[in-house]
């Protein structure tokens, strides 16, 4: 965390400095108190006449030093809050691009709501001890070592008093410490639950009506919340006794300090306006000791907080980037070795794949297959027999558990995870659509995209129709997580996003599930025409989505059970005509 600071080291160093002048003034008043009560007033070196002349003179440098301290005081806070709002800003965006880089099954490990407390709550609970560091702590230190110096150098037998008062109160502080500390983690735990169950919530709102489950996560939510609130009461319980405590010490050491004060003045060894001083340094101590409740509490919430965020910060990326940067250039044509050669050639290599979080159940098993530049290969088999995890080694989503994939003839462990992504497009069953114009969800796969190769795009997606017949046409902004739009027209939109980044390898996972069999029959064709060298995959449940790919693949368990064209797999594959006979018979397939 220190490396976050060091960047704004000038405002780090600046504010706690002034704060140390804030604190000085504060340690001066008392003294020019004591000498206005003693001199000014009582006049004690002059016989008992006051000196008028004098107490306006330390009245009004008391006013400057008020003044100068108040000064100081704005300075440290602005300085402090440089440093420590820059330092939060640092940290947010480093805990961003961290959890960027992860893959799925780390996203999962973490689950989404704890990292959204981490990037929000974790990041405002580290911000404020180190505000409070700059600040609050150097304010408290200066006031404890000052005022007790000061103090004694009044009169030693005042340290009597504090030397009774003084572990008293620590022991309340040390007790406090203790018994709050285990409760700050068990807070950002419920706050990370809370954030779940809020999360699932929003986004799953329509599932909630539909299934009239609202009473449910009321209850849910409830109760996490409830257990949030729990654990806070029990900090500010603890907090609201060990208060009062520390308040009747204090108290009880200001009566001490009055009474030995009245015994000095009684011999002679302090004057009246000491003993004032002595009880105003009393308190500054006492306070000092009192505020490091709260300090400790700060800190304690910060370092618990730190730690969450340096769990972040540590999970290196699975997924790790190999050297190879393609076979382009920066200007992105083909190098010279490889001029010749055709992109999007996949092959996969005696892969078994098992997910990490149950790395004994192989979802693909020893899976080989050779995917030339230009076919287009269809994925079919039941529901749940690995083909989405199948595809998701392509991009590596996730790694194979052995044997390898090849694209252009390089291990995609090898690749640059940008120059390797860059080579795919991919549209999934479930499309993410941003709440941003028609337009900028599109040209979201290729930034630079002109209005004419977006609407290609939409064309290519046959969603030209649809986004026509918007308000706005292709400038219309689709409402947060594409509610404004069908299922259907999202897909559509997703499809044409894969379609305008122009990439080698177009991997379609289940993405066109949504599209009435006309339209879906119409994108395989005109994706085939305009993009002959295109390599496509075309995940799918239904044969009519695959039945005019150069080769369909049957997956059964996780292996490659049979491959070939529509009318090779009728002859050859009981899967395949058990899967081509029931959904004949339920009219799905357009001949
Ligand atoms: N992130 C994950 N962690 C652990 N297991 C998973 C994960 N994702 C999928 N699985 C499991 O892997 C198996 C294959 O899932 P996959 O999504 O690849 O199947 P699919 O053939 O694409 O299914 P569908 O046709 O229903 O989309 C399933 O048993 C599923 O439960």
């Amino acid at each position: 965390m220190i490396k976050y600071i060091k960047k704004y080291w000038w405002a780090a160093v600046l504010a706690p400095l002034f704060m140390i002048g804030e604190a000085s003034m504060d340690l001066l008043q008392p003294r020019l108190m004591s000498i206005i009560v003693d001199e000014g007033v009582l006049g004690l070196s002059n016989n008992g006449v006051g000196d008028l002349g004098l107490v306006i003179r330390l009245g009004l440098m008391m006013i400057f030093f008020v003044f100068i301290g108040g000064v100081c005081g704005i300075m440290s806070g602005i300085f402090a809050n440089i440093a420590g709002q820059n330092f939060g800003n640092d940290v947010r965006k480093d805990l961003f691009s961290r959890i960027m880089s992860f893959s799925f099954s780390q996203t999962d490990e973490f689950s989404t709501g704890s990292l959204i407390t981490r990037v929000t709550n974790d990041v405002t609970q580290v911000q404020n001890f180190v505000q409070m560091a700059l600040r609050g702590f150097v304010r408290t230190f200066i006031l404890f070592i000052g005022g007790l110096f000061c103090m004694l150098s009044l009169n030693l037998s005042f340290g009597v008093v504090i030397g009774i008062s003084l572990p008293l109160i620590l022991l309340c502080v040390i007790y406090f410490i203790a018994k709050a500390n285990p409760k700050f983690t068990i807070l950002q735990k419920k706050l990370d639950n809370l954030n779940n169950v809020m999360q699932e919530n929003v986004a799953g709102s329509r599932v909630v009506k539909a299934y009239v489950r609202e009473d449910y996560e009321k209850k849910r939510f409830g109760k996490s919340n409830d257990e949030l609130v729990n654990t806070q009461l029990d900090v500010l319980l603890l907090l609201s006794y060990m208060t009062p405590i520390m308040n009747v010490i204090l108290n009880f050491s200001v009566v001490a300090i009055i009474k030995v004060g009245q015994i000095n003045v009684m011999n002679g060894s302090v004057t009246p306006g000491e003993v004032m001083a002595a009880i105003t340094y009393a308190s500054q101590v006492l306070n000092a000791v009192m505020r490091m409740n709260m300090i400790f509490q700060n800190a304690s919430r910060g370092m618990t907080s730190g730690k969450r965020i340096l769990e972040v910060l540590n999970c290196l990326p699975e997924i790790k980037d190999g050297d190879f940067e393609g076979f382009k250039g920066d200007d992105g044509s083909a190098r010279d070795e490889e001029r010749d050669k055709k992109p999007g050639d996949i092959i996969f290599e005696n892969v078994s794949f098992a997910y990490p979080t149950q790395k004994e159940d192989l979802i693909i098993k020893d899976f080989s297959l050779h995917i030339r530049p230009g076919e287009t290969i269809g994925i079919l088999g039941e529901t749940g027999c690995g083909k989405s995890s199948l595809v998701n080694l392509i991009p590596r989503f996730y790694d194979v558990s052995s044997g390898r994939v090849l694209i252009d003839g390089v291990d995609v462990r090898d690749y640059k995870l940008k120059a390797l992504r860059d080579k795919i497009a991919i549209a999934l069953q479930k499309s993410e659509i941003f709440s941003e114009t028609i337009r900028e969800n599109i040209s979201w796969g290729k930034k630079d995209a002109d209005y004419d190769r977006v609407m290609h795009a939409a064309k290519m997606a046959q969603a030209l129709e649809f986004i026509e017949n918007k308000p706005e046409g292709i400038g219309t902004v689709v409402t947060q997580g594409g509610t404004s739009l069908s299922g259907g027209q999202k897909q559509r939109l997703a499809i044409a996003r894969a379609v305008i980044k122009g990439a080698d390898i177009l991997i379609f996972d289940d993405a066109s599930s949504a599209l009435d069999l006309k339209t879906e029959a119409n994108l395989y064709k005109d994706l085939k025409e305009e993009y002959p060298n295109t390599t496509k995959i075309i995940v799918a449940q239904r044969i009519a989505s695959v039945k005019d790919a150069d080769r369909i693949v049957i997956i059964d368990e996780g292996k490659l059970s049979a491959v070939g064209s529509h009318e090779e797999l009728l002859k050859i594959s009981s899967i395949y005509q058990d899967i081509y006979n029931s959904q004949l018979g339920g009219g799905q397939i357009a001949e």
